[in-house]
């Protein structure tokens, strides 16, 4: 929580606006306790005076120009909702990039669209490097949980979750690629492929047009990779739970049939990739 003292003329806060959602503003003079209003120049230039009934009422505080764009949310001066939403904003915009730290935590922001970063060359960029060492992106988590499980001999485990068309199925898919790349595969047709194929048939049975995605899973899914001795991969295992079960028009034997439609309902889906090391269980978070 930020101090009174920080509300000295120059200061920048983040007032709430109904279209921007926060809009930047410098403060024209000293706040002092008790006083019942902020003399703020917008970002636009309008002056107003923003009521402060409380100290609890006060905007919050912006953070120093140098941090904008910091990769690691937490290294922030300052961390509430309009810092955030700035701080992704401008890594989005000006450096585009779609991964920000916040600590261990990866955000990833959907662009639709095509991006160069997901290449073997980029693949092997990260490989061996430390998660700190390297620009956020979700090849960096798949590098941390793969060191960890060769290192410490533990499962690790990594969780995807967003709202729907936020793109969790794609990274779960980049990270599977990635374990592929860098652990080699052991048969000839690779796990990874083998689990990717079967997405189609998954999809067929368990996705849905909805609003805010053509191909939404309506459907958890629970993917394990075994890796051998040498860290490669030598299994997979998917399991499939939280079908949303509202979409079922009848059955048939042990075949659901499904409705695809459009329908704007909100569904957390979880997918969770766990790793077997040799003999071992371990789990990447
Ligand atoms: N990293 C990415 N790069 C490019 N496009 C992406 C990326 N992530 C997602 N997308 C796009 O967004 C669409 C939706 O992503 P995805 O199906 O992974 O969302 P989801 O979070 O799994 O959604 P749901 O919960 O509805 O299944 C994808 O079909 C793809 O077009």
């Amino acid at each position: 929580m930020a101090t009174l003292e920080l509300y000295t003329k120059g200061a920048g806060v983040w007032v709430p606006d109904p279209e921007a959602v926060w809009v930047s503003a410098t403060l024209l003079r000293d706040y002092k306790p008790g006083e019942e209003q902020l003399l703020l120049k917008l970002q636009n230039g309008n002056e107003v005076h923003y009521l402060v009934q409380s100290s609890s009422d006060l905007p919050p505080l912006g953070n120093p120009d140098i941090l904008e764009g910091e990769n690691d949310l937490t290294a922030l001066s300052f961390l509430h909702e309009p810092a955030v939403l700035h701080n992704l904003r401008v890594r989005f915009l000006d450096y585009s990039s779609i991964y920000t730290y916040c600590g261990i935590v990866l955000v990833a922001i959907n662009p639709y669209d095509q991006l160069p970063i997901y290449g073997e060359e980029v693949i092997d960029a990260y490989s061996g490097q430390d998660m700190a060492d390297m620009e956020p992106h979700i090849f960096s988590v798949a590098e941390e949980a793969y060191r960890t499980m060769i290192r410490e001999e533990r499962n690790q485990s990594i969780i995807i979750s967003g709202e729907s068309g936020s793109g969790k199925t794609v990274s779960a898919k980049f990270t599977m690629r990635y374990f592929a790349v860098v652990g080699g595969a052991a048969q000839q047709t690779s796990v990874e492929e083998r689990v990717l194929a079967s997405n189609p048939i998954m999809e067929s049975i368990g996705n849905a047009k909805t609003t805010r995605n053509d191909n939404s899973s309506r459907f958890g899914k629970y993917i394990e990779i075994g890796f051998g001795r040498k860290g490669d991969i030598i299994r997979a295992n998917m399991r499939t739970y939280l079908l949303e079960k509202s979409r079922v028009v009848f059955q048939v034997g042990f075949h659901l049939i499904l409705i695809h439609v459009n329908f704007n309902f909100m569904f957390f889906i979880l997918f969770v990739l766990k790793m077997h090391f040799g003999k071992h269980v371990f789990n990447l978070v």
